[in-house]
């Protein structure tokens, strides 16, 4: 067994990654018990399966220790600067469809759009005497598209988690995160800035470029590529 493929090893994009691959006619399963993080690949030779937490699969792919993997692709750009010179993309998966959104108060009635909130952050800056916070785990997304669009005055906030929540606990006047259903939000108080989403997320096969392609790597691949119908 060469290639390596690393797939979620729980979470929302676990089952549908092995739907995914079992539509194509590539069955995957996990085998030893449901916490045990080991799978076989049935179907095509010389695979290996490995499972990942989905935000641990960006580095070990571009630290090349697994060929190929599935995540969402906000976790890829986020975590990797330059993502694409590192990684390729080969198949956009159709679900674990997800908007990176920026978020305030309901209540702030003036702030709609990212130069209102480029407004209220100088306000709050002169009234506080600090940086308006804005609750995230995605620095880099966030950071670079806010100074795409000139907002200066705020500071990121990192939260790992019920993000939303930071506003009510007073740690952070806005949030940066994951929607789908937009529940969360609404349950929270919150409301999207209207403007393009930060990014458009759904999960994605990746491809890494510094793993080492032997040759007989290549032509797994290209077995398990013609197997699933796509262009490597
Ligand atoms: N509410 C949501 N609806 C759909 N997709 C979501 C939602 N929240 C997060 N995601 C997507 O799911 C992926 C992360 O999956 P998940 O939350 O299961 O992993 P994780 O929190 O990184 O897991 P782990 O705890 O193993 O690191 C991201 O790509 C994200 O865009
Ligand atoms: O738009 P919705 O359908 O309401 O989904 C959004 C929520 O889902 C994710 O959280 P997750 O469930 O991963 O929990 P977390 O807060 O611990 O990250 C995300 O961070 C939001 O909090």
């Amino acid at each position: 067994m060469t290639l390596k493929l690393g797939i979620p090893s729980k979470g929302r994009l676990m089952d549908k990654t092995f739907d995914w691959f079992a539509a194509r006619g590539v069955a995957m399963k996990q085998t030893g018990a449901e916490r045990e993080y080991t799978g076989a690949v049935e179907g095509i030779e010389g695979i290996e399966l490995v499972l990942l937490s989905a935000s641990e699969i960006p580095r070990e792919l571009a630290a090349g220790r697994i060929h190929l993997g599935v995540t969402g692709s906000d976790l890829v750009r986020d975590k990797l600067v330059g993502w694409d010179r590192q990684l390729g993309e080969i198949a956009l998966m159709g679900f674990g469809h997800a908007d990176l959104i920026i978020a305030v108060p309901k209540a702030w009635v003036d702030v709609d759009t990212l130069d209102d909130l480029d407004a209220a952050a100088s306000a709050f800056r002169a009234r506080h005497g600090f940086r308006l916070r804005i609750a995230t785990k995605y620095h880099h997304l966030v950071h670079d598209f806010l100074k795409m669009h000139g907002v200066a005055d705020y500071q990121l906030v990192d939260s790992q988690g019920a993000t939303e929540g930071t506003v009510r606990n007073l740690t952070a006047e806005a949030v940066a995160d994951i929607t789908s259903t937009g529940e969360t939000l609404r349950a929270n108080h919150l409301k999207i800035l209207s403007c393009e989403p930060v990014h458009k997320s759904q999960a994605t096969l990746f491809k890494s470029r510094t793993a080492p392609w032997l040759e007989e790597d290549r032509m797994i691949l290209s077995n398990l590529m013609a197997k699933l119908d796509l262009d490597d």
